[in-house]
């Protein structure tokens, strides 16, 4: 395929494509991996030294974005498009990555027998008995957001500090400084140190206090800001009401939730920014070829269903509508008008078109998921009223099946595919992915460099994140 697409693109001078689909465990990622290879190898550049650099971009966002799951070990929980650019005459001249859909609640909740993603392990192994483990206070035995106890087994625990070995000099064969390396590090136990604070409950006050304040401490140090704040911003929120600022108390369970979306925010904006990096980084001689040609690699989610599947589950699906979507309309619409075109006789395929079902899912203002983004506005909106909503809105809809308990919290959607059914419990958090404004303020003035700069980011109101680039030169944001 590879081969095929690179002589098409030298043939032809058009960029070429190649979409790799398939349920979990499939071999889409080892395919890309080959792919990739290939591609690389067909595409020689005279400076070696970037095809080691783009070959190192599997490594790194396999550890960031990949995890262990019931289906597959090195399960992909991220979408990626890896585009190869070369000049007119094929030689390689860079890389560019796009991520989506990471599945960011796996950082502090991971449905059992599942892990974490695997750069959690891979730091602590990586780091066990050196002065890295120190400096980041990683001597614990367990941790809440690993499910607890770490694995005892010699053997994977060597695999996870090769591991670490080869993202670190991955990074360092990118280019990346060694004060951003630290800050990675710094984050990735903040966030572990994180899931370690509990917080008690106060009683008949409806508020509450942090447990323990040595975590507290520790999540602060590394993070470079003041235990006091994050204790406040954790425990309490700033809200502003007919003009007047106050301070609310939070309940424990809000505290809980306020902790969660701080590591949640946290991993998202570093694996976004860590990417932003690798562009930067591989794109340095690509700018210099101006209008190149390119190859795309599209690494996607196949379709899912689980026993229970969640607002993740139904963006994945709809994703892959899209693509079913867009293969009807070149293998069998297109083709077709082109036959009718030219006057040849054919007979007309019959095939299953799925747009009714991408129009109750992404229909505005009345699809699925612009019904959930006008519900998480509703500061009093919960999960139940989303799905009346639902409910309501699409009664006569064929391809819509309302649950037939009314205790129940599902809903289920006939896809191409086959009909799944979706539990709305959690929706709304996600789709609002909540992050205090006063988290955002204390995170800006941290005295760690890297850190300062993730939180200049914005969160634009369709849930982008614009990320300013740390690379010399240039700092203007990129949207992702
Ligand atoms: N070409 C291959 N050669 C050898 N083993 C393979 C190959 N492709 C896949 N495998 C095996 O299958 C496993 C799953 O493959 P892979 O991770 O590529 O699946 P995937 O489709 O990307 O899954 P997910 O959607 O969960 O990320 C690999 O870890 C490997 O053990």
């Amino acid at each position: 395929m590879a081969d095929q697409a690179y002589h098409a693109m030298l043939h032809q001078k058009r960029l070429q494509n190649i979409v790799i689909s398939g349920e979990s465990g499939s071999g889409k990622t080892e395919s890309a991996k080959l792919l990739l290879q290939q591609l690389v190898y067909l595409g020689r550049a005279p400076n070696r030294n970037l095809e080691a650099k783009i070959l190192q971009v599997n490594p790194i966002m396999e550890a960031f974005g990949n995890a262990e799951t019931g289906m597959n070990e090195n399960s992909s929980r991220f979408g990626k498009y890896l585009d190869v650019t070369f000049t007119r005459a094929g030689k390689v001249t860079g890389a560019k990555i796009d991520v989506y859909l990471l599945e960011e609640s796996r950082v502090h909740h991971q449905a059992r027998g599942e892990r974490n993603f695997h750069i959690f392990y891979y730091l602590l192994d990586g780091s066990a008995n050196t002065d890295l483990q120190k400096e980041l206070n990683l001597n614990k035995h367990g941790y809440n957001y690993l499910r607890g106890a770490l694995t005892d087994n010699a053997d994977l625990k060597a695999v996870h500090k090769e591991m670490f070995q080869a993202v670190k000099n991955g990074f360092c064969l990118l280019g990346f400084r060694l004060e951003e390396i630290n800050a990675i590090y710094r984050i990735l136990s903040a966030i572990l140190h994180l899931g370690e604070i509990e917080f008690d409950e106060v009683k008949d006050e409806d508020s509450c206090h942090v447990h323990d304040p040595e975590s507290l401490e520790m999540v602060a140090d590394l993070l470079g800001i003041t235990a006091g704040d994050l204790g406040l911003a954790l425990t309490t929120r700033s809200v502003v009401a007919s003009g007047e600022s106050f301070v609310r108390r939070h309940t424990a369970e809000e505290a809980y939730t306020t902790r969660d979306s701080l590591a949640r925010g946290l991993y998202n904006r570093l694996f976004r920014w860590v990417v932003n990096q690798v562009n930067a980084l591989l794109g340095v001689s690509r700018q210099a070829y101006g209008d190149p040609l390119s190859i795309g690699l599209l690494d996607i989610f196949g379709f899912e269903t689980y026993k229970t599947n969640s607002l993740e589950q139904l963006r994945i699906n709809i994703t892959n509508e899209q693509l079913q979507f867009f293969f009807n309309q070149h293998v069998f619409t297109w083709e077709q008008q082109e036959y009718m075109a030219e006057g040849i006789e054919i007979d007309i395929i019959r095939f299953s078109d799925n747009r009714p079902i991408l129009e109750l899912c992404l229909g505005k203002p009345l699809g699925i998921l612009s019904l959930l983004d006008e519900e998480s506005r509703f500061p009093r909106a919960t999960d139940w009223t989303f799905l009346e909503k639902l409910n309501s809105n699409f009664a006569n809809n064929k391809l819509y099946v309302r649950s037939r308990s009314s205790a129940d919290t599902t809903f289920s959607v006939r896809h191409y595919a086959g009909r799944v059914q979706y539990d709305v419990k959690g929706f709304l958090d996600k789709n609002r992915s909540y992050f205090s404004p006063d988290l955002v303020e204390i995170l800006r003035g941290s005295s760690i460099d890297t850190i300062r700069y993730l939180y200049r980011c914005m969160v634009t109101k369709t849930g982008h994140l614009h990320v300013p680039s740390l690379v010399d030169g240039n700092k203007k944001a990129r949207q992702i």
